[in-house]
């Protein structure tokens, strides 16, 4: 028996007799997950008594509470009937409007759950997105002993690392399932002789490389032998300053290096270093621990860290670039006027100014700060407007370029737009290929190889039924182009969206949108 949610609120309940068994299963994957009963009622947003009385089959149980403790628990084990997945059917071709706040980004969100490995005191994250890739990441450090404890406002995560870690009983299914499991390598060697690390996982989008990492990370002492489906690491620690160039300026690499150098004693400088978003939330975290960083926002990063930190501190992590890009999309490509509100506009000025360049109408507000007291905000109005093919390419570069993860939505903007835009993914091999899928609502995107797509618009779009891609962004995108299309559009298995993304359907139904969730 497994346990499924349904499209719709349902009030049905399932019969006395089954309530037992269902209680036994809960409380088996509950302690699976290495939560405890106080923890699983937060994420259901109910107390630990109703929990108790589930689980020993007390409490009849509606399908849709039955759906909300299968997604809390991250678990297909629990479904009535045969597994079920989510689909998502979109009315589209509708104009959009009204004002929606850009979230906490998952890739701030995921580097500071790493960090707060470094630190012995108590951590609290404020305003974290409530996404799978969080709850994976959340998934792992407590099977190694952490404690993590949402706030009653379901936003606010408490965090208290036990003195010594138990890495042994690490979640390997939830560390495979992500990438930023790489991103335990910096906090730990500073505090572990010696460690394993199940394999880095993520999207679809080809080979990852973690080369970058392991030559960064050598210059602090670890040694990492790959095994089968194991990192064995092993640290030698040195001490003095270090100064260290980065083969690649990618962001979990720099992050991966700033933890190692926040937990070390002396003066690391690491040149080529990523300046972007997720890089900035850590480095403006890791001050607050009491790290000395010199050169934030910039290629270099002087730290002066130290062995040890005990410091109760409170961090809010800042405004995702990337979900503000998909909800501009949003309004862009349907033509719509609305307001993106809470745009960290140093991260998406390349992006506006290319779409400005496409003809895109918008008009920002002035600038303010947001509640990490660093990062510089504005709110985004997209006017409906005429769009034109731009005349070079469009491609991602490190920041300060065009994000990569912002680079997909081109896809589809220049989709609507006249003319034939080249669109070139140099990062991912196969995060393009995932984008032809818009050509089944219409889109003539052609693959001109694994990296470069050309896109002709603009398209008359029409409805069709997609099924998700196995990859975050271009899974977004091929929504957005429903939103887009005349008719009706189905998109199936659509769970991988809320890796990255909160509600994003709820979310975009209160712009107007016509989406209906559905389970076979
Ligand atoms: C958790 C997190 O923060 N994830 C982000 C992070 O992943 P992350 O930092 O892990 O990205 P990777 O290290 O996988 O880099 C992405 C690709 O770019 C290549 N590369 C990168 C930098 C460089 O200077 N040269 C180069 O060739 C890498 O070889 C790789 O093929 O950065 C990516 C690129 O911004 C984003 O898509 C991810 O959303
Ligand atoms: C590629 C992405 O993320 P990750 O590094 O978590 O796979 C993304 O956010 O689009």
């Amino acid at each position: 028996m497994t346990i499924a949610s349904t499209e719709r609120p349902l009030t049905g309940s399932i019969p006395a007799v089954d309530a037992a068994q269902v209680g036994a299963l809960v409380r088996g994957a509950r302690q699976h997950r290495g939560l405890t009963q106080a923890q699983l009622a937060e994420r259901l947003n109910t107390s630990q008594s109703a929990v108790h009385r589930i689980e020993q089959g007390a409490q009849n149980l509606s399908l849709e509470m039955i759906g909300r403790i299968s997604a809390a628990l991250d678990s297909e084990l629990i479904t009535v009937g045969a597994p079920k997945r989510t689909h998502l059917r979109v009315e589209g071709g509708h104009q959009l409007s009204g004002r929606i706040e850009v979230n906490s980004s998952k890739n701030g969100a995921v580097a500071l759950l790493c960090a707060s490995l470094l630190n012995h005191g108590r951590t609290v994250l404020r305003n974290v997105a409530r996404i799978v890739e969080v709850d994976r990441i959340l998934d792992v450090l407590r099977s190694i002993g952490v404690r993590a404890t949402w706030a009653p406002n379901g936003r606010d995560l408490e965090i208290v690392r036990p003195e010594s870690l138990d890495l042994a009983a690490i979640d390997v299914d939830a560390a495979v399932r992500t990438r930023s499991i790489i991103m335990f390598f910096g906090p730990l060697l500073g505090l572990e002789p010696a460690f394993e690390l199940p394999y880095a996982g993520g999207c679809d989008l080809g080979t990852r490389t973690v080369e970058p990492h392991m030559i960064a990370l050598r210059r602090f002492g670890l040694d990492v032998t790959a095994t089968a489906g194991h990192y064995q690491a092993r640290v030698t620690p040195g001490s003095g300053d270090l100064s260290i160039v980065l083969t690649e300026r990618g962001d979990t690499v720099t992050e991966n290096a700033l933890m190692a150098a926040a937990g070390r004693d002396g003066v690391t400088t690491l040149r080529n270093a990523s300046p972007n978003y997720m890089v900035q939330d850590l480095c403006f975290y890791l001050e607050q621990l009491g790290v000395r960083i010199e050169g934030i926002g910039t290629t270099t990063l002087r730290v002066q860290g130290r062995t040890r930190f005990e410091n109760d501190v409170e961090y809010t992590v800042s405004e995702d670039p990337v979900e503000a890009m998909s909800l501009l999309t949003a309004g862009i490509v349907t033509g719509s006027e609305i307001t993106v509100a809470r745009v960290p506009i140093e991260f998406m000025e390349i992006e506006l100014a290319t779409l400005a360049e496409m003809g895109q109408e918008y008009t920002l507000s002035p600038e303010y700060v947001a509640y990490n007291g660093r990062t510089r905000l504005v709110d985004v109005t997209v006017h409906p407007s005429e769009l034109r093919a731009p005349i070079d390419k469009i491609h991602s570069m490190p920041f300060p370029g065009l994000n990569i993860d912002n680079l997909p939505f081109f896809a589809v903007i220049a989709a609507r737009a006249t003319g034939s835009t080249l669109i070139h993914d140099w990062v991912y091999e196969n995060r393009a290929i995932h984008l032809t899928d818009l050509t089944r609502l219409g889109a003539d995107v052609r693959l001109m190889d694994a990296h470069r797509l050309q896109v002709n618009g603009p398209t008359r779009w029409r409805g069709a039924e997609v099924s998700c891609p196995p990859a975050l962004r271009p899974a977004v995108v091929i929504l957005l182009g429903m939103l887009a299309s005349t008719g009706t559009s189905v998109l199936r298995d659509v769970d991988i969206i809320a890796r990255g993304y909160e509600q994003l359907a709820e979310r975009l139904i209160e712009l107007g949108a016509r989406i209906e969730t559905f389970r076979d």
